[in-house]
């Protein structure tokens, strides 16, 4: 990481630090501990500091480094030490581009204060609260307001907020996920808001890339800030996927990849929780008819349904409540238009220039944190490299290790190469080899699933799937108010709906549940049973439980950089690297075919 004001130009070398080492008050630390969290993360342990010495900080950190709690610990802790009384309008403003950004931040704070027990009130503002709802939520005023910009400035817009009070009180103001802030279309609100806001305030901006949109809100907002980035921005793949991402491909055809999700599935060769993402919100609930009819139970989110329910799904895959979640990646039409720009350009383009591609490509999912995700399955390949990138960012975050598996058909076989050609150049082995073939699945075992995946498939029909769509987005429709209302008095109460419910007319039948031992092979058996081993010795039982992997000893353990498809030998020891496995796997390949 390194600091472009101060510029020092020094790398800093990877260490433990704890969050006391930091300056910050032992309520905070207390409390932190008590989330499970010991050590801060490289951005952390840049960021806290500065923030707590009242610096203006651009940070930008890759997908998952934690640049939450960056902000979010020095600005309660300034707060502790602040006289609220007497204050007419909020200490601080934390502006996020959506509503699920607004929720989970508001989270999180909420959660840190309620384990610091200090007498400190945050909020949340949303456009679809009526102003009078606002109105009470400003009264007090709360010491911390999350929001998104245009909240903020309808309230300033309808009087609840008076510009005398913001310029008076407002210490405090921070961008998250300001890079997107701006493509969701919330200049004006933002400019607005600045306007307001006093000379003294202190601002930051949190950022997973650089794009010209943070350089804007930078000259919109900041004085003279300190720039903490990642030195080697744009050197390697390590810049945008965290370094204990896993990446896989399986090339298969378009009607192959039920099957071969199937596979993954149940054969159990891949870890929960898993986020699958389609290109389509037909696609999700095809994916979810296909796997309930083999006992497997998911959900769906996507833009099409209320943000109560997205807020609840959310809350209940994060609570673990189910294993697998399908979402529909809203980027798609950005994606595309995206996307054609990019061919017309790609000719003339060097790869260096196609990583800068990431700033401009975004998806529903970009920021959510989606906790505990073991396994990003891309069913669909995204539109291009920024949405690959996005999207595996849901794994892997913080210091726990994770894995993607994308399958991709012929025709995304284009879109696969363009990711690659992000990572690193082809004379760089290490780099472009980032995305190998995934070795746990053989020919036999998905040959072996043929025959009952292309029978339930055959049902699945476009009718079939249509009506799902149509009944689950009546029933969230009818269970969003049901949804708000509850939450008011139950923020914590994750029972009340279960998204995983059944879509199918008939119940799935028993015999489909279970995969018969004779159809498995014995290659199969044997990845299986080592993630399962691996699963018990890391002490995960279910999903719920499973805890963060630390960094060294996931990898040790890890199968899939120990697993080779070919039958073990006598006397060979485990702990053989991953890419000698697919070299293995590869000439065993071969020799069959020939
Ligand atoms: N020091 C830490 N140790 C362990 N886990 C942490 C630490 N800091 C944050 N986390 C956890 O890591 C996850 C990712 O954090 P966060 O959402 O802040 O990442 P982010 O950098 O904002 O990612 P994105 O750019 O995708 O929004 C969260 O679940 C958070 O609770």
């Amino acid at each position: 990481m390194g600091r472009e004001n101060p510029s020092d130009g020094k790398e800093e070398e990877e260490e433990d630090v704890g969050f006391e080492e930091l300056g910050l008050d032992p309520r905070l630390t207390r409390a932190l501990s008590k989330k499970g969290i010991a050590k801060a993360t490289p951005i952390q342990r840049e960021a806290i500091p500065l923030i707590l010495e009242g610096k203006d900080v651009i940070a930008r950190a890759k997908t998952g480094s934690g640049k939450t709690f960056a902000y979010l610990l020095p600005v309660l802790q300034k707060l502790f030490s602040e006289s609220g009384s007497g204050k007419s309008a909020p200490s601080v403003f934390v502006l996020v581009p959506t509503r699920e950004l607004c929720q989970q931040v508001y989270l999180e704070a909420s959660s840190l204060l309620e384990f610091c027990r200090v007498q400190l009130r945050v909020v949340q503002l949303t456009a679809s609260m009526p102003i009078m709802d606002m109105r009470t939520a400003l009264s007090g005023p709360p010491d911390i307001v999350v929001s998104t910009p245009a909240s903020i400035s309808t309230c300033i817009a309808k009087g609840a907020l008076q510009t005398s009070s913001i310029k008076d009180s407002l210490s405090m103001l921070v961008l998250d996920e300001a890079d997107l802030l701006l493509s969701y279309g919330y200049e004006d609100d933002l400019k607005s808001i600045v306007a307001h806001v006093p000379r003294r305030c202190q601002c930051l901006l949190m950022s997973a890339t650089s794009s010209s949109a943070v350089e804007k809100l930078k000259k919109l907002v900041l004085h003279n800030p300190v720039i903490l980035t990642l030195s080697e921005v744009g050197q390697s793949k390590d810049d945008i996927i965290p370094k204990n991402v896993q990446q896989f491909s399986i090339l298969c055809s378009d009607r192959d990849k039920l099957l071969h999700l199937l596979a993954l599935l149940k054969l159990e060769l891949v870890q929960k929780k898993v986020l699958i993402f389609v290109n389509s919100i037909d696609n999700g609930f095809r994916i979810r008819l296909f796997l309930e009819q083999f006992g497997i139970r998911s959900s769906v989110l996507n833009a099409e349904l209320p943000q109560n329910s997205r807020l609840h799904i959310l809350e209940e895959f994060n609570a673990g409540l189910f294993d697998y979640l399908i979402a529909t990646d809203d980027s798609q039409r950005k994606g595309k238009e995206q996307t054609l720009k990019e061919n017309k350009m790609s000719s003339k383009k060097s790869k260096r220039q196609l990583r800068q591609k990431i700033d401009v490509e975004f998806g529903v999912v970009r920021g959510i944190d989606f906790k505990n995700v073991f396994t990003v399955i891309n069913f669909d390949m995204p539109q291009g490299p920024a949405g690959y990138v996005h999207r595996i960012g849901r794994t892997g975050r913080a210091f726990n290790t994770g894995v993607s598996v994308s399958l991709v058909s012929p025709a995304e076989e284009g879109i696969l190469e363009e990711v690659k050609s992000m990572f690193g150049d082809g004379d760089n082995e290490e780099l472009s080899n980032c995305i190998v073939p995934f070795p746990l699945l053989t020919k036999n075992a998905v040959e072996s699933l043929r025959y009952r995946a292309e029978d339930v498939a055959k049902g699945v029909t476009k009718i079939a799937v249509r009506e799902s769509r149509a009944q689950d987005l009546r029933n969230e429709i009818l269970n969003s108010e049901k949804l708000k209302a509850h939450f008011e008095d139950n923020p914590k109460d994750l029972d009340l709906l279960k998204h995983d419910k059944l879509l199918s007319k008939k119940a799935p039948p028993s015999h489909l549940r279970e995969v018969p031992e004779y159809l498995v092979d014995l290659t199969t058996k044997e990845a299986s049973k080592i993630l399962k081993l691996t699963r018990a010795a890391m002490g995960i039982k279910a999903s719920k439980k499973r805890p963060g992997f630390r960094r060294g000893l996931g990898r040790s353990r890890d199968p899939l950089k120990t697993f080779s498809a070919e039958p073990r030998r006598k006397g060979r020891k485990g702990g053989n690297k991953r890419k000698e496995s697919y070299d293995e796997g590869k000439k065993k390949k071969k020799k069959k075919e020939t």
